[in-house]
């Protein structure tokens, strides 16, 4: 049985303009052990389908449909108090805004005494051993226990925040860009500090990031999403060998580390749809170099290209050229004159 399994989500922010479709039909499974990397540009639905494993949505947010199972019961319907119960201990998330979820007024050890003792039986010295033996995990030092927030770095706030999020041994870690707020060397060595301690306490991840190169270093598994729905899904060797979707070509030759050297780096002109009143067809076809008008009339269904490589596209024969000719510029350049054309850009 796999640990997690996503099936036909649908969430929905009601707004004063009406109801925006933030995730559409999303499912996966996660499997003991595994990281899934969830990326996408801004505002595809990343953050929202992750706090919906928490059940952490904003008030308006509601999941409009599907069931999200977690070791064989279905959060959707468990009641707020179940769910408080499952925080922290089974589940846990480090979020970009992390560190503001430490409280400035106490000492971060205290902070993550009370965690650890909220749930659990430990009582005071073996919370405060338990505190000393995580900060050690993330590398921080004992006497940081006594430390307020204002008297550590950014990065150091990370790892206590890593700290609190893996010392119940969480089966599943929800890592929402947990080190965008970095600076790149520390992002780093943090990265590699949440995979070593998520192997060894052998929980699965889902990893959320719109920096797919991120992914290539860290997850089994990516999912790409885009506009709220799921446009690839492959195993992370098997998606940077053979990337199938026009838009996951688009995002591999915008990140530096994996288009090749001395190749263009080419970003995808224009920007995400509008998802309170999408239009009919595919949710990329005006971004897309490759759109025709079948892609103006029905939204592709994924279909699985090779085994357990899913693709939503109506042109996954064309992969060849399309691999050809998303390496051009020039391919691009004529996405963004279309665009200026019909005025869909800004
Ligand atoms: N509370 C809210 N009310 C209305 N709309 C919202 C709310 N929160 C998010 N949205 C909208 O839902 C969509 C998905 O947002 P979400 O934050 O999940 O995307 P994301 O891919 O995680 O982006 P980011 O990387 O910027 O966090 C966006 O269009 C966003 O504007």
């Amino acid at each position: 049985m796999p640990l997690l399994e996503v099936k036909n989500v649908d969430i929905e922010y009601k707004t004063a303009n009406g109801t925006l479709k933030a995730v559409q039909d999303i499912s996966f499974t996660l499997e003991e052990g595994e990281r899934i990397g969830l990326v996408g540009e801004s505002g595809c639905g990343k953050t929202t389908l992750a706090k919906s494993f928490m059940r952490l949505l904003p008030s308006n947010g509601e999941i409009a449909n599907g069931e999200i199972i977690f070791k064989g019961e279905n959060l959707v319907t468990k009641s707020p108090e179940e769910i408080r119960k499952l925080r922290w201990k089974d589940i846990a998330m480090i979020s970009q805004s992390a560190m503001s979820a430490l409280n400035p007024v106490y000492r971060v050890g205290d902070q993550i005494i009370e965690a650890i003792q909220a749930h659990s039986n430990m009582n005071n010295k073996q919370a405060y051993s338990r505190a000393v033996e995580v900060f050690k995990m993330v590398g921080l030092e004992e006497k940081r226990l006594r430390s307020y927030p204002h008297q550590m770095s950014g990065g150091m706030k990370q790892r206590a925040i890593i700290a609190m999020a893996l010392t119940l041994e969480p089966a599943l870690i929800i890592a929402d860009e947990p080190t965008t707020a970095l600076d790149v060397v520390v992002q780093d060595r943090i990265l590699h500090q949440i995979i070593q301690l998520q192997r060894e306490i052998n929980s699965s991840m889902v990893f959320i990031t719109h920096d797919i190169s991120v992914v290539s270093e860290t997850c089994n598994t990516i999912i790409v999403m885009y506009g709220g729905k799921m446009m690839e899904k492959a195993s992370t060797r098997d998606f940077f060998k053979n990337p199938y979707h026009p838009y996951s070509l688009g995002l591999q030759n915008a990140f530096p580390s994996i288009a090749d050297i001395g190749e263009e780096l080419i970003s995808i002109p224009g920007s995400p749809p509008d998802l309170m009143n999408p239009k009919p067809g595919c949710r990329f076809q005006d971004r897309c170099p490759f759109a025709t008008e079948l892609c103006q009339q029905e939204i592709p269904s994924l279909v699985e290209v090779s085994p357990e490589h899913f693709v939503a596209c109506h042109f996954t024969e064309d992969v060849e050229k399309f691999r050809i000719e998303s390496k051009k510029g020039e391919t691009w350049e004529k996405v963004q004159e279309r665009l200026l054309l019909t005025g869909t850009e800004g």
